[in-house]
């Protein structure tokens, strides 16, 4: 047997390890209850459907890491019954070899249970899913840190069903912001196009318009937050633009953290940070806007009648301490130009954040 290492591995990666790991199961899952052919669709609201998989992923992804991870905060979409008995083999023992190869980045090492947030979507696409529309689907699973989108797992559990009923299924694309995303080939989309993806079940008007206002050539209207930010990695969109408050923090927690790590953004149509601390509201009240670049150039695009209904996150009392207290440190040194914003006050600018208000029942 091997000694044990006189380095522990890191909370995040083994996170990651995990939930990359779990993510495969929670694809077999959602792959096992679409042969049986009973759905067991259930309508939650308007527009709002949960199928038998979008339950069952849950279960077995919250199961998981709540198992091997008890002091850390999980939130998914899912409202489920929490005595509710998890069959044994939903709990995935393993932490995926392919993470724990890579050495975490400095920054990571010393985070604790209690700054640690994860954000579970147990199915993305689930009107998609429940249309036949199988490679829209995805399982997301992310690693806020500080109220940040850190590490993200995107599973796609039918990538490659076009390619006949022989054809392996599934594929894991996960990232962590400094170390880089792993899992798919990246693309650059044409330099003499504007393509756009956004919804194409959840759409109206002001969706409509703040897509038409960044002056598209062409318009992509595909299902799921991962699924679209899928479509950002490879290069096949130059934009996601999503003025709706439809999103929650599990859509857009992993993908993210994802495309973050290739040097994206994902933020509001404000440009503000989209937060993911454990009391942030569960919706995002300021839309979503994702890129692999010239991300201002789209938040200018659009029109300040439409930002108007919008508002961005706010801030966590850590975050606003944190703040506080490299402001007085660079007070104190008397060195105003050396100081660096903390990384959560890093991409935007705070003083228009709205008031929190969590009407969203997990
Ligand atoms: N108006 C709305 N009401 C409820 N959910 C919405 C919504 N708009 C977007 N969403 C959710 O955001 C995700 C991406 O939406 P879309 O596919 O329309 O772009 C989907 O997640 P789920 O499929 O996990 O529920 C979808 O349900
Ligand atoms: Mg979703
Ligand atoms: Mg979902
Ligand atoms: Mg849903």
């Amino acid at each position: 047997m091997a000694a044990p290492s006189a380095f522990p591995t890191p909370l995040v990666m083994r996170l990651l390890a995990a939930s990359v790991s779990v993510s495969y199961k929670a694809g077999n899952i959602i792959r096992d209850i679409l042969k049986t052919g009973d759905l067991g669709i259930i309508e939650k609201g308007k527009n709002d459907l949960q199928t038998e998989a979008d339950r069952a992923a849950q279960r077995c992804i919250v199961a998981t890491l709540h198992k091997q991870f008890p002091k850390v905060a999980i939130f998914g979409e899912e409202s489920l019954d929490p005595t509710e008995k998890i069959p044994d083999d939903y709990i995935v023992k393993d932490l995926d070899p392919g993470v724990l190869s890579h050495p975490c980045p400095e920054g990571y090492k010393d985070v604790t249970d209690d700054q640690v947030v994860i954000w579970v979507d147990p199915l993305d696409g689930t009107a998609e899913f429940t249309q036949g529309l199988l490679d829209h689907v995805t399982v997301l699973i992310g690693v806020a840190v500080n109220g940040e989108a850190r590490g993200g797992v995107i599973y796609q559990p039918y990538y490659n069903y076009e390619a006949g009923p022989d054809a392996d299924l599934g594929r894991c694309i996960w990232g962590l912001v400094g170390l880089g995303s792993f899992g798919f080939i990246p693309g650059t989309p044409p330099a003499d196009k504007n393509l756009i993806t956004t919804t194409r079940s959840h759409s109206d008007w002001i969706i409509t318009e703040a897509v038409n206002s960044c002056e598209p050539t062409d318009i992509i209207r595909v299902g799921g937050a991962g699924h679209k930010v899928l479509l950002l990695l490879e290069g096949k969109v130059h934009a996601y633009v999503f003025a709706s408050k439809g999103c929650k923090k599990w859509d857009t927690c992993a993908p993210e953290a994802v495309l973050h790590a290739i040097g994206g953004r994902l933020t509001d149509i404000l440009g503000n940070p989209i937060l993911y601390h454990a009391n942030v509201q569960r919706q995002n009240a300021g839309g979503v806007l994702a890129t692999l670049q010239k991300h201002q150039w789209y938040v200018d695009k659009i029109p300040q009648e439409i930002k108007d209904n919008f508002v961005s996150d706010k801030p966590s009392e850590e975050m606003l301490e944190k703040k506080r207290l490299l402001a007085s440190m660079k007070f104190q040194s008397g060195d105003a130009g050396s100081s660096v914003d903390p990384p959560e006050f890093s991409q935007g600018d705070y003083s228009k954040a709205s008031k929190c208000s969590d009407k969203t029942k997990l």
